[in-house]
């Protein structure tokens, strides 16, 4: 599916703070890229500029090449789906209304539920396991159940690409891995995914391409192999790490043994 989004020396200033410093960034049709950065780093904020929720300060975001100031908010809709980090609004809709809420941005005839919507709904809930919570309030929904419905509401937009912020927080070992799964399976039907973790081993055998945010630039951007190894991810997250290769995965551990790793006080 033809997309194109493009940061061109993105700057961001909040509260008389840089928090985003010329960055330079191009999200390409069909690949698969995570974002990478310690809490604070700014990972949200970019995403949120990406999609035009926030307005830069200086620089340019282009949407398929076209500036995303021109573009409108139920047409970026349709072009991107929105996974925000732990959404928990209290919502009086049950979980098929609240995925039937992805449909908003498409222009139809009539009211929601009909036809392709609906097609879409359950396709969107089969593909997250949630048929059997479908009737079921959000407001009655643990945490990971509520991010799943999130997710499926994103699926149910059926945009050419998703970005997600910590899609696999809250969510159970097997359904972070079932997620991430899907993720892989989406961008090889063509999708454009962007995603932000703090768990580079889930990224390592999944993205195309990984890119690093520190001190509110992209530090390194290429191929997991090269970013997510021990020199990068030990100086990222200032702990020395070790790692460890095992079939196509690669695993890291801690190098200090006997330190909790906060200095002392
Ligand atoms: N509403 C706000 N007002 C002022 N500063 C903010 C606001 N929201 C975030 N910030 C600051 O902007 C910076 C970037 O925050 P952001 O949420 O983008 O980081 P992040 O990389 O997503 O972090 P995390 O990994 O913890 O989710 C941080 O220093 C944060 O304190």
């Amino acid at each position: 599916m033809k997309f194109s989004l493009e940061a061109r020396d993105l700057n961001f200033v909040r509260g008389g703070r840089s928090v985003l410093k010329g960055i330079d960034f191009h999200l390409r049709g069909g690949e698969m890229v995570g974002l990478l950065g310690i809490n604070g780093a700014g990972k949200s904020t970019f995403l949120r500029l990406l999609l035009g929720l926030l307005r830069p300060s200086s620089g340019q975001i282009l949407l398929d090449g076209v500036d995303l100031q021109d573009w409108r908010r139920r047409e970026i809709a349709s072009r991107i789906a929105y996974v925000p980090q732990a959404f928990d609004v209290e919502l009086p809709f049950t979980v098929r209304e609240m995925v039937t809420l992805g449909r908003a941005p498409h222009p139809r005839e009539g009211r929601f539920s009909a036809g392709a919507d609906r097609d879409a709904v359950d396709r969107a809930l089969t593909r997250l396991a949630l048929q059997p919570l479908a009737d079921r309030p959000c407001a009655e929904l643990s945490g990971g159940e509520r991010q799943r419905v999130m997710l499926a509401r994103a699926l149910a937009q059926e945009t050419p690409a998703l970005v997600l912020d910590e899609p696999t927080n809250g969510l159970d070992y097997g359904h972070q891995i079932r997620l991430l799964d899907l993720l892989r399976r989406l961008a090889d039907e063509g999708r454009t995914i962007l995603l932000t973790s703090h768990h580079p081993e889930e990224l390592y055998t999944r993205a195309d391409r990984v890119a690093v945010l520190k001190e509110g630039d992209i530090l390194a951007d290429g191929r997991p192999d090269a970013i997510i190894h021990e020199s990068v991810m030990s100086a990222l997250y200032a702990v020395p790490l070790a790692q460890i290769d095992h079939g196509h995965h690669r695993f890291f551990h801690s190098r200090e043994t006997s330190s909790d790793g906060y200095p002392d006080a």
